[in-house]
């Protein structure tokens, strides 16, 4: 990481040959800009130019160290002030420190170096911070919905409206649709769009975590609570304070512990397991569900009250197969993301290659949708994706049926007969010829009349 960052940098010193030889050590870098003032008022009425850091002589013919430390604390909160005394006050230092001085430094003819150290230590902290900035800002970017939600159906739109809604305020989001919908994408870009975005965005599985660890994981323990409990650990509503925490399959939370939320949630405060003090926290809160939360109640497996306290602002995510186009959208995005990243030249999916995807029912949603193009950008040969190369799942009995209909043609039948047994070879006209034992020409007929599709 570089520090050459630039910085301000105001003196105040009385002294004028004593603020000359402070100047003279710190102007050897060139990319410090010094202002020097001899009063505490100069000092205070330039603030608006934002130095990053302060030297304060303690003792100003207009004011004390302590007190003029205040008055620019109140100001710009964030500037770190190097107090400098004529004397060796071991308790105005310590005074001075606790009042949030960065650092206290005795005149003597040592002090031009220690202030050097002292200001350079305070540029590598900032440039730290900068760097934190930048990277909370490329990901808040990252998170931004319309560039990370991709979609252009009219359900995506909405969801886009959703979220902006969902981040102007604190009201708690339950977020629910099939597994791999994009639950926790939409979460993130709640939280990076709300006025929380600086803080944590925590996420705990329920599901993943052991039931008898999870109560320590949401709420922390005291060292030696249970057995492997070596250390004092704080709990994930901790952790994200200030920030998000989202709890993801809200429903597999066993229900002695839905008890336990729901008086967190009620108290906002959480108590540690092996501890009696409560901790207040203040952390949002969105839970997922890829279950029917208002049916897990119906049935007794999910408190009432709690699932009132959750619900807030419900979103319900499609399935990938209900939003059109946007499967194509998404495949030629994730495509293209991974050619990329994989120094590929880009493949095109070719237009049979399309249909297929289109007529797939995706039970694993994006996330499937993605592994699969990521694949077949592996096995395709001269850089474009045919349907052999999708290495899709076979549809489950009962899916993608085309249900029998006493009435219809004995035709239409027979072209429903041979869609299916299209459809689970893969498209493969001779194997299907073979197994219902008709001609080929017969099914490439029934292809050029629009009866049947190859997907
Ligand atoms: N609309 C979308 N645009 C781009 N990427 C998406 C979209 N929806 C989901 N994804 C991607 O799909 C993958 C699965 O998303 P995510 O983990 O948010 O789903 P989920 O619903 O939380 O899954 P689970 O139910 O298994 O927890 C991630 O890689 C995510 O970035």
């Amino acid at each position: 990481m570089s520090i050459s960052i630039p910085i301000t940098i105001f003196i105040v010193e009385d002294n004028a040959w004593y603020g000359e030889l402070l100047e003279y050590k710190l102007a050897q870098n060139p990319d410090f800009t010094i202002r020097r003032f001899t009063t505490a008022q100069a000092c205070l009425s330039h603030l608006s130019e934002k130095p990053d850091i302060i030297t304060l002589d303690y003792s100003l013919p207009d004011g004390k160290g302590d007190q003029v430390l205040q008055q620019i604390q109140e100001r710009l909160p964030d500037v770190a002030v190097i107090a400098i005394s004529g004397q060796e006050d071991v308790r105005t230092a310590i005074g001075l420190l606790r009042q949030g001085a960065y650092d206290y430094l005795v005149k003597d003819e040592e002090t031009a170096d220690r202030l050097w150290n002292s200001v350079n230590n305070i540029r590598k902290q900032l440039a730290l911070r900068q760097e934190n900035t930048r990277l909370k800002e490329q990901i808040g970017q990252k998170y931004t919905p319309e560039r990370a939600i991709l979609g252009n159906s009219p359900q995506i739109q909405h969801l886009y409206s959703l979220i902006d809604k969902a981040a102007r305020t604190n009201i708690t989001v339950s977020i629910s649709g099939e597994t791999g919908t994009g639950k926790e994408l939409v979460a993130k870009a709640i939280h990076f769009r709300s006025e929380r975005r600086d803080a944590a965005f925590v996420a705990v599985n329920v599901a993943a975590i052991p039931r008898e660890l999870l109560e320590s994981e949401l709420f922390g323990h005291e060292k030696g609570a249970f057995t492997g409990a070596v250390s004092k650990r704080i709990g994930r509503f901790e952790e994200a304070h200030k920030g998000t925490l989202f709890l993801d399959e809200i429903s597999e939370l066993d229900l002695s512990l839905q008890a336990k939320l729901l008086r967190v949630l009620q108290e906002r405060e959480v108590v540690r397991v092996g501890s009696n003090t409560r901790v207040p926290f203040d952390a949002r809160l969105m839970v997922a569900t890829h279950r029917d939360l208002g049916q897990e109640v119906k049935e007794g497996r999910f408190r009432e009250d709690l699932y009132y306290r959750l619900l807030g602002l419900p979103i319900l995510l499609p399935p990938l197969r209900e939003r059109g186009q946007d499967v194509l959208l998404l495949a030629d995005a994730f495509l293209h993301e991974f050619c990329t990243q994989n120094s590929m030249v880009t493949c095109s999916i070719s237009e049979a290659a399309r249909q297929k995807l289109l007529h797939y029912n995706f039970p694993g949603n994006v996330r499937e949708l993605k592994a699969v193009v990521e694949l077949a950008a592996v096995l395709a040969e001269n850089d474009q994706i045919h349907p052999q190369d999708l290495p899709l799942r076979h549809p489950q009995a009962g899916q993608n049926e085309t249900p029998l209909i006493g009435n219809e043609s004995l035709r239409t039948q027979t072209a429903a007969i041979v869609q299916r047994y299209l459809d689970a070879h893969n498209g493969n006209i001779l194997q299907v010829a073979a197994k219902l034992q008709i001609g080929k020409s017969t099914i490439y007929r029934m292809v050029q009349n629009n009866e049947i599709r190859i997907r």
